[in-house]
This record gives structure tokens, C-alpha cells and sequence, in this order.
């Protein structure tokens, strides 16, 4: 059992509170990733879950039994850390080996688990090497070696591949996903990058300022945002957002130009004014503006081969970016319109909640 319960976590450094109350449930087997910008509390989080910082209050659950007081070797859990932290007098061998040598293990079977993780993890031909005598990526892996060949339950990471070069980030995220299918652990994985993250998770749990601004699964969390923080900390390039106003079922940017909202959404806004219209850059079509229409300016074109990212601001200096599909023959300062499908647009109140639609079963979604 290794379910992993946190209920109304909360960490307080000389008299700030860090971590606000988070309340979440890491499945058994759950590969889950704790996502967020830099200082929003994700390190704390999971050093709390690995006993290597107190509780203030709040009880963590692991397998059923609370764990706020039990020494970290006693969870059953591995760690493994961004800087690595490998031996450098230690080859890759006894590295990977040393805490079942602590345990007292039998020298034979710690000699077969530690070729077992080597075979795993692709570092056979290097067990007689120093770290020093590695790169970043095999260094990574050795220390991920240390982690599984105590068979541990859970298996927390802490940023494990902000050190590798982007190359070797993709191909150390195909590796580990390997590695969690083949060994099954709970695994905690902490990022600030939400391509990790949606590549990686069956969970996301997104961290803002010590609360849980949403957790689901990805595509979740990418297609039915709760609030504008979660809208542009998911997807890249982000959401766009324009402020603005409904007026006859129009939304009215600060330009005067206006933009289509789905009907079911208008119900849903019980303020008119100091909204937010949110559209995902995929879905703002583009065509050259005709000489009575208000026009988008062509700020910057990134092509970037397989896509193109389009840059734009009107009159008022609102900006928006537009995704394509391959290349397109926009310049700078071409004079554009958008047209946006109402269907996939959200709408946002000013402090930044999502107004949602209500289906008839009563969920809430965007518009059909
Ligand atoms: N021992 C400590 N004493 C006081 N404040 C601390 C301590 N450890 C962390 N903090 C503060 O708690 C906040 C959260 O830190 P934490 O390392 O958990 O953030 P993070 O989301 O992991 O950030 P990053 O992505 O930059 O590592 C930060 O403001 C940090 O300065």
C-alpha cells in the first residue's frame, strides 16, 4: 500500500506560512507531478512527504498510516535530487549499492540488485566509473539507480533533469516513464516546467503561492481550466487574455473591437464589466483585414518549422499570439483579422475565475 494522503498540509517558516493547506491523494502506482513557478512552496512539499522537513500542521498519510513523525528511513521512500548527490571517491557500482551496504544486505544480493537497476537503467558498461568519469545524463541515472535498488514504494524526484541539456531532458522523460510502468512505485515528481509535467503526469497538481490552484489529469487541466493562473501556466505559448466587457452578447476589448462569446456563457457572467476573454493560440484564425475592419498588427513571426507562432497588437496595444500549423506567409507589420470560434473561448471574472458553462447533467465544460 502507498497511497499518499496530505490533508490541510501546512509549512510555516518563522512565521510564514509557506504551504497554505494543501489537500491531495497520490493514488497507489500514481506517477504524479507537482508543478509550479519557482518559490510557490513545491520542494518544501515533497521534502515534507520524505521527512526531511517538519510538518507545522496537517496529517501525511502514506499506505493508510500517518507518517508525520517517522523518521525518513522508516517511509520507505527514495529521494532523488536535482545536484545528484553522488560519492565521488564511490565507482557508479558502490554508489548505487551503498544504502543496501548500510542495510547489511548480503554482498551477493546486493551485487545482483545493484546489475539489476545497472541493466534498467543502461549503466552496465559503467559500474567500475567514478562520477567524475560521467556526463550530466549518466550521472542522472546512476543516481536514479540509487533510488530503485532499494525497491522502494514511493519514489520522490526534485527537478532530477534541470541540469541536462534539452536533448537529454526528452530522452530521460521517455526513460522514466519506462521505469514507473516497469516498477509500478508511486512516484511524486517535482518541475516548474509544464512540459514535464503533461508529458509525464497522470496526475498534474499545479502549485500557486502554497495552495493547489487545480490538480487533474492533464489534458484536464489544459482543456478546462479553473482560473486564468492554471490557463497560462499550461500550454505554451500560453492562453491569451484580453480585458474587456460583454455588451449584446459581445465581448468589447478596450480597442472597440469585439469578439464572439458562446451564448450558454453568457448566463454564467453576473458582472458585466472587468472580465477576462481567454483564447488558446490554435484556435485564432487569421486572415488579411479588409480596409473597413479593425486591424491586428504582425508584430513578430517565430518559425519554428513544424508551427508558426504570430505575434500581434491593435490599436489599444492589447497583444495576442496565434498559432499555425508549418510555415505561413505573414510579415511584420501585415494588417490582420481574427475570428475566434465562441465554442472555444473562455470567459474569466476579474479576480480570475473561470465563469463555466452548465450542462445539463450539471458539470461544467466549454460550450458545445
Ligand atoms: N529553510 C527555510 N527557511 C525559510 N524559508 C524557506 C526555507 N526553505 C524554503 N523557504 C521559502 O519557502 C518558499 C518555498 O520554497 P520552495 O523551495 O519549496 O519553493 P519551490 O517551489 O520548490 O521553488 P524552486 O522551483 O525555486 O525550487 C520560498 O519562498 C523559500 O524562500
Amino acid at each position: 500500500m502507498s497511497q499518499i494522503e496530505l490533508i490541510n498540509i501546512k509549512k510555516n517558516y518563522l512565521g510564514t506560512e509557506i504551504v497554505k493547506g494543501i489537500d491531495v491523494t497520490i493514488n497507489e502506482g500514481e506517477f504524479a507531478v507537482i508543478v509550479g513557478p519557482s518559490g510557490c512552496g513545491k520542494s518544501t512539499l515533497l521534502r515534507m512527504i520524505a521527512g526531511l522537513e517538519d510538518i507545522s500542521s496537517g496529517e501525511l498519510k502514506i499506505g493508510g498510516k500517518t507518517m508525520n513523525h517517522v523518521s525518513p528511513d522508516q517511509r520507505e521512500i527514495a529521494m532523488v535530487f536535482q545536484s545528484y548527490a553522488l560519492y565521488p571517491h564511490m565507482t557508479v557500482a558502490e554508489n548505487i549499492g551503498f544504502a543496501l551496504a548500510l542495510k547489511k544486505v548480503d554482498k551477493a544480493e546486493i551485487q545482483q540488485r545493484v546489475l539489476e537497476a545497472a541493466k534498467m537503467l543502461e549503466l552496465e558498461h559503467l559500474l567500475d566509473r567514478k562520477p567524475a568519469a560521467l556526463s550530466g545524463g549518466q550521472r542522472q541515472r546512476v543516481a536514479i539507480g540509487r533510488a530503485i535498488v532499494k525497491r522502494p514504494k514511493v519514489i520522490l524526484f526534485d527537478e532530477p533533469l534541470s541540469n541536462l541539456d534539452a536533448k537529454l531532458r526528452v530522452q530521460m522523460r521517455t526513460e522514466l516513464m519506462r521505469l514507473h510502468r516497469e516498477f509500478g512505485s508511486t512516484i511524486v515528481y517535482v518541475t516548474h516546467d509544464q512540459v514535464e509535467a503533461m508529458t509525464m503526469a497522470q496526475k498534474i497538481i499545479v502549485l500557486h503561492n502554497g495552495h493547489v490552484a487545480q490538480m487533474g489529469k492533464p489534458m484536464d487541466l489544459y482543456r478546462e481550466p479553473d482560473n486564468t493562473f492554471v490557463a497560462q501556466f499550461i500550454g505554451v505559448p500560453k492562453m491569451n487574455l484580453l480585458r474587456g466587457a460583454l455588451n449584446k452578447g459581445q465581448f468589447v476589448l478596450q480597442s472597440g473591437q469585439t469578439l464572439p462569446v458562446c451564448p450558454t456563457l453568457l448566463s454564467s457572467a453576473i458582472d458585466r464589466d472587468g472580465l477576462q476573454f481567454g483564447v488558446r493560440p490554435e484556435h485564432l484564425k487569421l486572415s488579411a483585414a479588409q480596409p473597413e475592419q479593425s486591424a491586428w498588427t504582425v508584430d513578430m513571426v517565430e518559425r519554428l518549422g513544424v508551427e508558426s507562432f504570430i505575434h500581434l497588437h491593435n490599436a489599444a496595444r492589447e497583444v495576442l499570439v496565434a498559432r499555425m500549423e508549418g510555415d505561413c506567409n505573414w510579415i511584420c507589420d501585415d494588417q490582420l483579422a481574427i475570428s475566434v470560434d465562441p465554442a472555444q473561448c473562455y470567459l474569466f471574472n476579474a479576480e480570475g475565475v473561470r465563469l463555466c458553462a452548465k450542462t445539463a447533467a450539471g458539470a461544467t465544460g466549454l460550450c458545445a
